[in-house]
């Protein structure tokens, strides 16, 4: 089936990242979310990002307006039926995700691709959710989308050969490197970056440093562009609890257990930048 229509589900932080690199590969985007305002959050965040590049004289003014006018906003999950291939970028929370699965596999044309951008969840537990597991396959985007080249793309168990090569190839399209990574909580990125991410929240916990301290440690001490505070208020606190509980529910390892100060942190409402406040204050 030949892609036209790129129909995202979730219009946050990756949401929106995705529909812009797929709208500048010049497909047609319909971005979904469950309110409007989140959609228009969506919008006004791929603006200011293209229009940076405008600025910047990366893109004429022309080439913004077209990218922004491929992309169509939708709160009716049924606007889906429209698309060729379909990436789900909502809340990392099983229950959500399942429900939106069952309900694209009625929604959407037969032979269209389920794919998921789950930073951890199991990819065969979500194509369980539909008659066309083989159809179902990780796409995983790595944070800011826009910027970073990986993508992971990981099979289920069903998962054929044709639905693998049209996601690594539209991977490649959008001007990423793609890399496959097996069906295990997750996968590859997830496995090894969040146990450090962890690690270091249980440094905070256990006053082995500061913030700053534990950050500059691995920034200036490692060479990691951010340190791993930063980067999990970067990624969103609630999704970092997220994949430890995966992680440690799926492993059954207490090596995986969340840092109990994560936890509370979420509990609190610190979800990181996106709520103002995570280990760091933002305005
Ligand atoms: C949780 C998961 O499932 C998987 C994940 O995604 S884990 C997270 C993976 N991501 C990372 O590890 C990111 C680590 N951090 C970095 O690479 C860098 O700190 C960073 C790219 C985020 C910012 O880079 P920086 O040099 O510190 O800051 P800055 O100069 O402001 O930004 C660099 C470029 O990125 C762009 N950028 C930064 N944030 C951006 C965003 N949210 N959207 C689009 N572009 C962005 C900037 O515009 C800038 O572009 P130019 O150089 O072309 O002007
Ligand atoms: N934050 C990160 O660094 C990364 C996150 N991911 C994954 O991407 C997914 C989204 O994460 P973020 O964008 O960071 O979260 P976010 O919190 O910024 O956005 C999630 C969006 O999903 C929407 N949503 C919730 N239920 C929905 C539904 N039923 N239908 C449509 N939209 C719905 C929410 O309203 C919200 O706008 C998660 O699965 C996460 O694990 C993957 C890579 C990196």
């Amino acid at each position: 089936m030949e892609i036209k229509t790129f129909g995202v589900i979730g219009a946050g932080q990756m949401g929106n990242g995705i529909a812009q690199v797929a709208a500048m590969s010049g497909l047609n985007v319909i971005m979904n979310d469950i309110k409007e305002e989140f959609v228009q959050r969506g919008v006004e965040n791929i603006t200011r990002i293209l229009s940076k590049n405008v600025d910047k004289g990366r893109m004429t003014a022309e080439e913004k307006d077209a990218v922004l006018g491929r992309i169509r906003t939708s709160v009716a999950l049924a606007d889906m039926a429209e698309a060729d291939f379909v990436v789900e970028a909502a809340t990392e929370n099983e229950p959500i995700k399942f429900k939106i699965f069952q309900d694209l596999d009625e929604i959407c044309k037969p032979g269209v691709i389920l794919s998921s951008n789950t930073s951890s969840i199991p990819i065969g537990r979500i194509a369980a959710q539909t008659k066309r597991p083989d159809k179902v396959i990780g796409m995983h985007f790595m944070n800011p989308v826009p910027v970073m080249k990986l993508v992971e793309v990981i099979r289920g168990l069903a998962t054929s050969d044709e639905t693998f090569t049209t996601t690594w190839d539209l991977s490649v399209k959008f001007g990423k490197t793609p890399a496959e990574a097996s069906d295990f909580p997750g996968f590859i990125a997830n496995r090894i970056l969040l146990p450090m991410i962890n690690e270091a929240v249980y440094c905070l916990y256990h006053g082995v440093g500061e913030p700053e301290a534990i950050d500059t440690v691995m920034k200036l001490g490692m060479n990691h562009p951010m340190g791993p505070l930063a980067l999990a208020d970067l990624i969103g606190l609630d999704t970092c609890l997220a994949i430890m509980e995966t992680l440690y529910n799926g492993f059954k390892d207490s090596k995986y257990r969340p840092c109990p100060l994560l936890r509370k942190y979420v509990e609190a409402g610190w979800l990181g930048r996106k709520t103002g406040r995570g280990f760091y204050e933002y305005k």
